[in-house]
C-alpha cells in the first residue's frame, strides 16, 4: 500500500555544483532497487502524518500572512476527525470559512487576489498584469500585500504558489493566479474552485515521472510497474505532488511504491540514495538531464499552465467580486488574443472599395477577423485618386505571406501594428463562469 515516510526536507540552496546539478558526483549511481524500508510508517502514522500536514497546511494566519513561513509538517497534532486528503481539508475550510472563522481579519466589502510572491512564476505574473493595464502597486516591499492600479477595494496577497491553490479553496482569498499542478494537487476536490481562465499564457510545464538514466531496461511506465509490482521492497518516489501520484498509480492499479515527501530540489533525491525515483514537474527537461534522470512513456501524470481560480461562495455572494473576476478575465483574454495578431495596414490601387475587396480575395490570407477594412485615401490636390487604404487583423505566423499576397495584387505601404487586445462580441469563458455558479 502507497505510504509516506518521514518528510526528506531538502534545501535547494545546500545541495549542487550548478544551477540545475543538483548531485554531487558525476556519474549515474544505478541505486539498489530494493532497499531496507526502515523508515516505512504504520498505516495508522501515515494516516496521522498527512492529517497533520494538511492541517497545517489549510490553516492561515488571515493578519499577516508570511509567504515563505510554510509549515507543512509542523502543525498542532491532528485530532481523531482530522481530514485525511487535501479535498477534504479543502471542503473543511470552505466550511470554516462560511461560518467565519477563518475570516477574522478581513475587512468588510474588500477583495483579495492572491499572486505568486517570488521566483519566475511571480515576474511573470506581474508582467501580465501591466501588460492589461492593472499594474501592482507595491508600496511596501517588505509587505506581502499590495493593490492593483486603479481597482478599488481590492487586495493583492503575495503568497506561495502552493499556499494560493489553498487559499482560494478555503476562501481565505476570493481570487488567484497560480499553477494548475498545485491546484490539481491542492484543491482538486474542492468544489469550491472555480476555473476563471484556464490558460494565462505562461508557466507550461507537466508533471512527469523520471527515472535514473542506468535504467536502460526501463522505458515505459509499464516496465516499470512489472519490475516493482512484486518486489519485496516499494518502489520509493520522491515528490511533493502526493495527491495526483496516489491517483495516477491508482488508476493504473500499481500499489507497491511509497513517496519520499521532498519541497524541492528532488531530482537530487536518486543520486543521493533517498528515493528510486522521482515524480516532479518538468518544462524543459534539463534539470531531468543533467541530473542524470530521464522521463518514461506513459509517465506524464498532468500537464499544468498558469490560471486565474476564484472561490465559488465568494463569487456567487458578491457583485463588486463578480465585477472584477469579469473585468480581470476580460481584460487578461482579450490580452492574449491580442498578443498573437499584428494589424496591418496598406494601401491598394482600384477603382472602388469593390474592386480592392475582390483583389483582397484572390489571396489566402487577406480577409482579416471579419473581412478587409476598406477606406478611401484622399489625396492632395493635382494627385490621381483611387488609392484605398486596407486594415486587416492577422496571426502573427501569417505575417510575411499576406505582404507577399498585398504586394501581388499591387499592395504599398505595408505597415504593422501590434494589437493589445481583441475584445470579442461576449466573453465565452465569462458566460461559463456564469454557468458554473449558476446565476
Ligand atoms: N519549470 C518549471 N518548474 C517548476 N514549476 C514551474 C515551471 N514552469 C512553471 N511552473 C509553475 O510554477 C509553479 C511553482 O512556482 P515556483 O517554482 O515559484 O514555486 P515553488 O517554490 O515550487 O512553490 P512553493 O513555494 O509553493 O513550494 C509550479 O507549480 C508550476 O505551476
Ligand atoms: O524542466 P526544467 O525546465 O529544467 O524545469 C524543471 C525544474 O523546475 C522546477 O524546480 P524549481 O526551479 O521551481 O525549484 P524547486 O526544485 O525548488 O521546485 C522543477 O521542480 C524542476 O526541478
Amino acid at each position: 500500500m502507497a505510504a509516506f515516510v518521514t518528510p526528506v526536507w531538502a534545501s535547494s540552496a545546500s545541495v549542487g555544483t550548478t544551477p540545475r546539478t543538483l548531485g554531487a558526483s558525476g556519474s549515474c549511481v544505478l541505486r539498489p532497487r530494493l532497499r531496507s524500508a526502515g523508515r516505512c510508517r504504520s498505516r495508522a502514522g501515515v494516516s496521522r502524518l498527512r492529517g497533520e500536514r494538511m492541517r497545517s497546511a489549510m490553516e492561515s494566519d488571515t493578519v499577516v500572512d508570511k509567504a515563505d513561513a510554510h509549515s507543512l509538517g509542523t502543525g498542532a497534532p491532528a485530532s481523531p476527525s482530522a481530514p485525511a486528503t487535501v479535498a477534504e481539508s479543502a471542503a473543511l475550510g470552505a466550511a470554516e470559512s462560511k461560518n467565519g472563522s477563518v475570516r477574522e481579519g478581513r475587512k468588510e466589502g474588500i477583495m483579495r487576489l492572491a499572486i505568486p510572491s517570488k521566483g519566475g512564476m511571480a515576474d511573470e505574473t506581474k508582467a501580465l498584469l501591466k501588460a492589461v493595464g492593472m499594474d501592482l502597486v507595491i508600496s511596501n516591499p517588505r509587505q506581502y500585500i499590495a493593490k492593483l492600479r486603479d481597482v478599488e477595494n481590492l487586495e493583492v496577497w503575495l503568497q506561495r504558489p502552493s499556499d494560493i491553490a489553498r487559499k482560494v479553496a478555503n476562501g481565505d482569498v476570493d481570487l488567484g493566479i497560480t499553477g494548475h499542478d498545485l491546484i490539481a494537487e491542492y484543491a482538486g476536490m474542492s468544489q469550491e474552485i472555480v476555473t476563471v481562465h484556464e490558460d494565462l499564457g505562461f508557466g507550461a510545464c507537466h508533471l512527469g515521472i523520471g527515472v535514473p538514466m542506468g535504467w536502460s531496461h526501463i522505458n515505459t511506465i509499464d516496465e516499470l510497474f512489472a519490475e516493482y509490482a512484486n518486489a519485496p521492497e516499494p518502489l520509493r518516489i520522491a515528490t511533493k505532488f502526493s495527491n495526483l501520484g496516489e491517483r495516477f498509480f491508482a488508476e493504473k492499479g500499481f500499489s507497491n511504491y511509497r513517496f519520499v515527501y521532498m519541497d524541492g530540489a528532488l531530482e537530487a533525491s536518486t543520486q543521493m540514495g533517498t528515493a528510486d525515483i522521482i515524480l516532479d514537474l518538468v518544462s524543459s527537461g534539463v534539470t531531468l538531464r543533467e541530473n542524470l534522470l530521464k522521463e518514461i512513456s506513459g509517465g506524464m501524470v498532468l500537464q499544468s499552465t498558469m490560471q486565474l481560480v476564484a472561490n465559488r461562495t465568494e463569487l456567487q455572494k458578491s457583485k463588486p467580486l463578480l465585477g472584477v473576476a469579469r473585468e480581470l478575465l476580460e481584460r487578461i483574454e482579450a490580452h492574449i488574443l491580442g498578443a498573437d495578431q499584428y494589424n496591418l495596414i496598406a494601401n491598394i490601387r482600384g477603382a472602388s472599395p469593390g474592386e480592392v475587396a475582390r483583389k483582397l480575395a484572390k489571396g489566402t490570407v487577406l480577409r482579416g477577423m471579419d473581412g478587409p477594412t476598406i477606406s478611401m485615401v484622399i489625396p492632395p490636390q493635382g494627385m490621381d485618386e483611387g488609392m484605398y487604404a486596407i486594415a486587416l487583423v492577422i496571426p502573427k505566423r501569417l505575417l510575411y505571406r499576406a505582404v507577399q499576397e498585398l504586394r501581388s495584387i499591387g499592395g504599398s505601404g505595408v505597415c504593422v501594428l501590434p494589437v493589445t487586445y481583441v475584445f470579442e462580441a461576449e466573453s465565452k469563458r465569462w458566460n461559463q463562469v456564469e454557468r458554473a455558479l449558476e446565476l
